[in-house]
């Protein structure tokens, strides 16, 4: 819990402004002003309807964005202006309340970023002045959908590739412009990846950076020759190699030579050889070698392990290669043959371990097959398919008006997975005997909670027949106060992007296995209390007109 007032910066993206939402917002809160509506206490839930990628979990991200958002909120003067300039029939008083307002007035309630989240649980409630809130509408949406989209992309992308793999994410240049690239560093993170190669999400967020070289550097040699300075000093400075290019080609003639690897290769390319040896002089404490740019088995993999070789004979450990291209399994085997090989013949202690990344278009589905086929792959660099969501371009969060004037709200539809749950509520994840969370249960505010040991109806919220008793081993409140408002409530804190990304991988160990298989999934409950059904079915009733038939 905070205990003194904090300064909350601004949203990561400067973009993000009072402004940054659709023009129906304003000119329903210009409506709510001029019906004298503007002040009426509303409540709305944000949710998603239906978690995506085919899956049955989703972790939530992009609160923090939120408060910051909120924390900040002020019109400037040129943005009223604008507005001013765009709704010029609207009244001056309006514009006059606008340069007012600010979210001192609003609560928000929030699961915690980075916890696993379900179907029609309100992942944040917003309460406060209605014309407020509805403004909010659209910034908020925007910041949890990618954020919580992308999160669980790379959370999925994490449990297929388990949890020994280092996952790398490339995906800057190909992401939806600069805020979707920052964006998708920033939770790919937080969603279990390693380390990104955006350097600005690397500054803005503290994320490890990680990268390799491109096949422009490999080609852009054209032979031993380039290389001028060929001095090299030993690991523990204590030596002076002054011919390293030199000593890479009496390594690969040894190679060549040697007995187990004869009919592997015969001459390798020189200006891959000169790519390789002039990147180890740059970074020789650790360098790494994208070994697909001529051929990898007959050229990269020997041209490799000649240049770590002579770094070895300076103390130095080469990292690894990376393969951009071909049969991923075949190619990884084959390396590790080789490396192998090397470590025996040579005797240079964990060699046969030099790690191998792999890139190129990967997603879930590689990376299963790549694990059903066997190979042998350390690290993966994921880009396009990670970061684009592409099996899935949006989450479909809402926001739903659910009580206005402490009048519970509900939105009808003849898609029953579109009917709104109405009221302000209050949710728990009820654990099970072997400490699974069993189900979320949402309450209407001020029901008595879930007890441990007390065994309670959970209901389907608009099933009839469905429904279970369940006799809490655990009981867990979701939703924390992180905007107090004018409330004298305590404001949690806002944890740091590291800690965010603890929860989301403690919470996805914690669920049940059968909810997180790729392959049809067993969806998790999620219910409502007795006393909340027989509201919501009522307030339906009374909502629907009955028709009439002729
Ligand atoms: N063993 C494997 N099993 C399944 N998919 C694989 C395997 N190895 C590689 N892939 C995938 O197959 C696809 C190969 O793509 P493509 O044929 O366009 O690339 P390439 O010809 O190998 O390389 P490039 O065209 O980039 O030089 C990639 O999406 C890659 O991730
Ligand atoms: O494949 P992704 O998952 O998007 O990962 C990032 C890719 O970006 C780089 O090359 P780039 O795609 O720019 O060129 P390439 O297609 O010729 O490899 C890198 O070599 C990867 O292939
Ligand atoms: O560092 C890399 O290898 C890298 C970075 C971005 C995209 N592709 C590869
Ligand atoms: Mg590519």
């Amino acid at each position: 819990m905070a205990t003194a007032p904090e300064v909350i910066r601004g949203t990561t993206n400067p973009m993000v402004t009072p402004i940054l939402t659709d023009l129906y917002q304003f000119t329903m809160a210009y409506a709510y002003w001029k019906a004298r509506k503007h002040h009426e206490r509303a409540v709305f839930d944000l949710y998603f309807r239906k978690s995506p990628f085919g899956g049955e979990y989703t972790v939530f991200g992009g609160l923090e964005e939120c408060i910051r958002f909120i924390a900040n909120f002020k019109f400037k003067e040129d943005d009223i202006s604008y507005l001013r300039s765009v709704m010029p029939t609207c009244e001056g008083g309006f514009f006059d309340y606008l340069r007012g307002i600010d979210c001192s007035d609003v609560e928000i309630y929030a699961i915690p970023e980075g916890s696993v989240v379900f179907p029609k649980v309100p992942l944040m409630i917003v309460e406060g002045p209605v014309a407020v809130v509805q403004l909010l509408e659209t910034p908020f949406v925007n910041l949890v959908n990618y954020a919580s989209l992308v999160t669980t992309n790379a959370a999925r992308h994490r449990f297929v590739a388990g949890k020994s793999k280092t996952l790398l994410e490339f995906g800057l240049r190909r992401a939806q412009g600069p805020d979707g690239g920052i964006s998708a560093s920033k939770y790919c993170y937080v969603g279990g990846f390693d380390a990104t190669s955006n350097v600005a999400a690397g500054k803005l967020f503290g994320i490890p950076l990680r990268g390799t070289h491109s096949h422009a550097f490999v080609s852009s040699f054209m032979s031993l020759d380039e290389i001028v300075d060929k001095e090299l000093k030993s690991c523990d400075g204590s030596r002076v190699c002054n011919d390293f290019v030199n000593l890479v080609q009496a390594w690969l003639r040894k190679l060549q030579f040697t007995d187990s690897l004869h009919g592997v290769f015969g001459e390798t390319n020189q200006s891959e050889l000169a790519a390789f040896t002039s990147y180890a002089l740059a970074f020789p404490k650790e360098f790494l070698a994208l070994v697909d740019t001529y051929d990898v088995i007959r050229s990269g993999i020997p041209n490799f392990c000649a240049v770590a070789l002579a770094l070895n004979d300076l103390g130095y450990k080469a990292s690894g290669i990376r393969l951009d291209s071909g049969d991923l399994a075949y190619l990884s085997i084959q390396a590790r043959k080789f490396f192998c090989t090397i470590e025996k013949e040579f005797i240079v202690s964990g060699f046969g371990r030099t790690l191998i990344t792999a890139s190129n278009d990967l997603n879930e589905e590689t990376l299963d097959h790549l694990n059903k086929q066997g190979h042998e792959v350390d690290s993966y660099g994921i880009g396009t398919y990670l970061v684009t969501c592409y099996s899935q371009a949006a989450l479909g969060c809402v926001f739903k008006l659910v009580e206005i004037n402490n009048q519970p709200r509900i939105k009808l539809s003849e898609d029953v997975t579109k009917v709104s749950i109405p009221c302000k509520k209050r949710c728990f994840r009820l654990y099970g005997r072997e400490g699974y969370p069993l189900v979320d249960m949402m309450t209407g505010e001020n029901e008595p909670p879930p007890k441990v040991g007390e065994r309670i109806l959970c209901r389907h919220p608009f099933s009839e027949s469905k429904r279970a008793y369940v006799v809490p081993q655990q009981v867990e409140e979701l939703l924390k106060c992180y905007w107090p408002g004018k409330s004298h409530k305590l404001r949690e804190e806002l944890p740091p992007l590291n800690k965010i990304r603890d929860r989301c991988l403690q919470q996805l160990e914690q669920m049940r296995p059968d909810h997180m298989r790729r392959l049809n999934p067993t969806p998790y409950k999620v219910s409502v209390s007795g006393k909340l059904y027989d509201f919501i079915h009522f307030l339906w009733l009374n909502e629907a007109p009955v028709g009439e038939l002729q």
